[in-house]
Parts: C-alpha cells; sequence; structure tokens
C-alpha cells in the first residue's frame, strides 16, 4: 500500500466534521472508562489482600449474582443491552479473580476453596 489510508477519503465534509466531533466524545468516553477501571482494580486488589490475609476464598459467587441483577436492572433503564452489560461484568470479574488467586499464592503459598471457609 502507497497511501495512507484514514477511511475518511471520499466523504462530505460536514460529514467529516460529524464523524471528528462524534469521534471526540467516543475517545473522552474511553479515557474515562480506562480511569473507571483502573479505580476499580485499585480497589479490588485491597479486596484479593484482604481476603488472602483471612484466608478467604478469591472468587464470591453470591456476591456475583447480586451484581449480575442490579446491572442488568441498571442496564435495562439506560437502554443497554443486558446480556452485554452481563458479559462485560463477567470479564471484568474473571481477571479480578486471576489477580485474586495470584494474590493469595503470593501471600499464603495456596489458593484456598470455597469449602476451606466453612472448616
Ligand atoms: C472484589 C471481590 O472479589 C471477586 C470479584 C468481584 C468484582 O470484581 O466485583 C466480585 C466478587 C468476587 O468474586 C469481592 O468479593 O468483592
Amino acid at each position: 500500500m502507497t497511501t495512507s489510508n484514514t477511511g475518511t477519503g471520499d466523504i462530505d465534509p460536514a460529514v467529516r466534521a460529524e464523524l471528528a466531533r462524534l469521534r471526540q466524545s467516543i475517545d473522552n468516553i474511553d479515557a474515562a472508562v480506562v480511569h473507571m477501571l483502573a479505580e476499580r482494580f485499585k480497589c479490588t486488589q485491597q479486596v484479593g489482600h484482604l481476603k488472602a490475609a483471612h484466608r478467604l476464598p478469591p472468587a464470591d459467587p453470591e456476591r456475583e449474582a447480586r451484581q449480575i441483577a442490579r446491572l442488568r436492572a441498571l442496564a435495562e433503564s439506560a437502554h443497554l443491552d443486558p446480556a452485554f452489560a452481563e458479559k462485560f461484568l463477567n470479564f471484568i470479574v474473571a481477571e479480578v479473580i486471576r489477580h485474586h488467586e495470584r494474590i493469595a499464592e503470593a501471600t499464603n503459598g495456596t489458593t484456598p476453596t470455597p469449602t476451606d471457609t466453612t472448616t
């Protein structure tokens, strides 16, 4: 390829301007999402250390079920696909649980299973 392709080559200047305006907002929203996720992971890292110190299991499926129900309801009222909201939360929570497992290994040399808390 000899030329760069921005995907906006032949379009009407008014359309180009509208696309640029919308993309500026999309970029701002993406930045906000990254900052919010960074803050969320700061909190979940602290939860991971608290759990490891008290030998609590990395995952809490009951808490997750409550979060999913709450997020699905919020998504519906915001006209966002609830299935997408659930998938997005599950994606983040899976990563958090991986972090918690690593913290437990580093702190205790082991990851407790849910049954460990009942004994
Ligand atoms: C952060 C926690 O650990 C896990 C991660 C969760 C999350 O990212 O929201 C929720 C429940 C747990 O499976 C927690 O127990 O609160």
